[in-house]
Order: structure tokens, then sequence, then C-alpha cells
């Protein structure tokens, strides 16, 4: 094996596991190698600064070992999995001293498709092509995140209701988790360097402060209406019955302009990016009760 360590003590160089793996990074395969020992180190503290469980990490997209290698020093087990077979190879290689004492489990295939372990929280530099898919794949099981995007994507899960990044990414994260950016991260930390800004963001587990019947159409509703964010909500509810899987779009609006639902008549004049998750749950309450398949409607 080789020599695990570059300098005899301290995490191994991101550069030199680099030049051991003989990679140089394929942007069309969503490579973009962290080599900031800096933020390398960050990642790892910020799992641990809020007391999250470190006792089995999942790590998506490894890479050529840099954070596991880090993980591995606050874990006691640590899983990752990466897509990319020659890299897993390395990895196989390079942390064979890891895998032996079982404290590392390298899964060799697509993050989307493969079984997920019972991880305690995952810390990962997603592949940016499918982050949205990995982080709605990640947050419904309740386990605490910390997370690498890119910073655009990163505002939208953490906005709040009002403000322009809010939308169905931020409803949709905030229904499962607190979401905070915690560190904006340049491109020049990564290799190659991607072509955006990135963000670190931390989420931590929490039930929603409302209750949703079906969440399954509560998100999708949420999906549905921002399609049309810059129409009211009448037009909007009205509109997208199609995408929310409503068969009359039109109950939910007129039960809620005739005054039949616990819901303020004037939320139909408002936009979506005005509307806070608890009343979009209030809403697809309705559309639910109203709109689908033989409602109470008249
Ligand atoms: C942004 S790089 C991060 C590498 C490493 N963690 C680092 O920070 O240096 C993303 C990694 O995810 C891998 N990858 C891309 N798509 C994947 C998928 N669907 N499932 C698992 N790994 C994937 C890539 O091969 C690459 O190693």
């Amino acid at each position: 094996m080789t020599d695990s360590r570059d300098s005899g003590t301290g995490p191994r160089d991101p550069d030199a596991l680099l030049r051991r793996a003989g990679v140089r990074g394929n942007p069309d395969r969503d490579q973009h190698f962290l080599i900031d020992d800096r933020v390398l180190d960050r990642l790892p503290d910020y799992a641990a600064q809020a007391g999250f469980d470190l006792s089995h990490v999942l790590e998506i997209g490894p890479g050529t070992g840099a954070l596991t290698d880090r993980l591995l020093a606050v874990a006691d087990e640590v899983t990752v999995i990466e897509r990319d077979p020659d890299l897993a190879a390395f990895l196989r290689e390079e942390f064979a001293d890891d895998i032996a004492a079982g404290r590392l489990t390298v899964i060799s295939g697509d993050a989307l498709a493969v079984d997920l372990p019972d991880f305690s929280v995952s810390v990962s530099n997603l592949p940016y092509g499918v982050s949205s898919e990995l982080t709605f794949r990640l947050l419904p099981r309740g386990k605490p995140t910390v997370l690498m995007f890119q910073k655009e994507f990163a505002e939208r899960m953490a906005a709040d209701v009002g403000t322009d990044d809010y939308g169905r990414l931020s409803v949709s994260a905030q229904h499962y988790a607190d979401v905070e950016v915690v560190e904006p991260v340049p491109k020049e930390a990564f290799s190659p360097p991607p072509d955006v800004e990135s963000a670190v963001v931390r989420t931590t587990p929490r039930d929603p402060d409302y209750e949703v019947g079906d969440e399954e159409f509560f998100l999708r509703f949420v999906k549905a209406v921002f399609t049309q964010r810059r129409k009211t909500l009448r037009n909007a509810i009205r509109n997208t019955g199609h995408i929310s899987g409503l068969d009359d779009a039109d109950a939910p609006v007129e039960a809620i302009a005739d005054g039949k639902t616990d819901l303020d008549p004037d939320v139909l004049s408002k936009r979506a990016g005005k509307i806070p998750p608890k009343t979009f749950a209030a809403l697809a309450t309705v559309a639910d009760e109203y709109g689908r398949g033989g409602g109470e409607t008249e």
C-alpha cells in the first residue's frame, strides 16, 4: 500500500492524492476535487460543532479521498459511494488499512441508485449535476448533513419567505430540516475549478411546525405552484392542476374564496414567494380535500 500519510502525521495532502490516483478531474463526470486544506479540515468540524452523531458518516462522491481521510479521523465508521470505478479502485488501495480495520466501506456505484447504508450523518462534496436528486434522497432519512453545493443552489435552499431566492427548493428542503449556509467556497478551492462559486450547507433535521396529510402531494403541490410564481395563487393553483395532480383545480380555489376553509380568502391574491411553508401546508390540505378524487365539491 502507498504510504498513508504524506508527511508522517496529519491528514493526507490533496495534491499528493491526485498525483497518486493519476487523475485530473473530469468536469463532464462532475469531478472537481477539493484541494484547499482549510476547507477540507472545516467540513468535519461543521458536523462536530453541531454535535452531530459521527458514529457512521456517509460520504457521497469521495473522489481521491481527501475528505474521506479527514472524516476517518473523527468518525467511528465511514461509508463512501463513488461512481467512477477507477477512483473506487484507487480508494480501496489507498485506504486498505481502514477497510481492513472495518472502519471504511467503499461502494462503487451511482449514489442515486445504490442502497444507502444506515448512516448517522452525511458529509459530502456533492457532484453538482445531481445535487438536487441526492439531497432529496438524503433529507427524508431525517439525518443531519454537511454538504457542498453550487452557491446559488445553497442560497435557494436556505432562503426565507419573501426573499428573491425563496422558492420550491426552500420550502421542500426546510420541510425536513433547518438549513444554514455555513461557508462560501471560491472556485479556486477545487481542481479543476468549477464554473460557479460554491457554498457549504448544514442541515439539522426536525419535524415541521405544521401537519401535512400526504407528504408526496404537498411537495408536488409546492412544485406546481412555484412554476407560476409570478401569478397570484388563485391562478397558479388553477393553472397547475396537471402538475400537482388535481382532478378539479377550481374547487379548492372556490372553497377558499367562499370562506369554507380556515384560510383567509386574501391568500388567493398573493404570490407563491410570499407564502410561508405553514400556509403552503394548509393550502395543500385544502387542495387535497377539495380538488382530488371526489372531494367535497358541490
Ligand atoms: C465534486 S467531486 C468531489 C470529490 C471529493 N469528495 C473532493 O472533495 O475532492 C464529486 C465526486 O462524485 C463522483 N460522482 C459523480 N456522480 C456521482 C454519482 N451519481 N454517485 C456517486 N458518485 C458520483 C465523481 O466521480 C467525483 O469523484
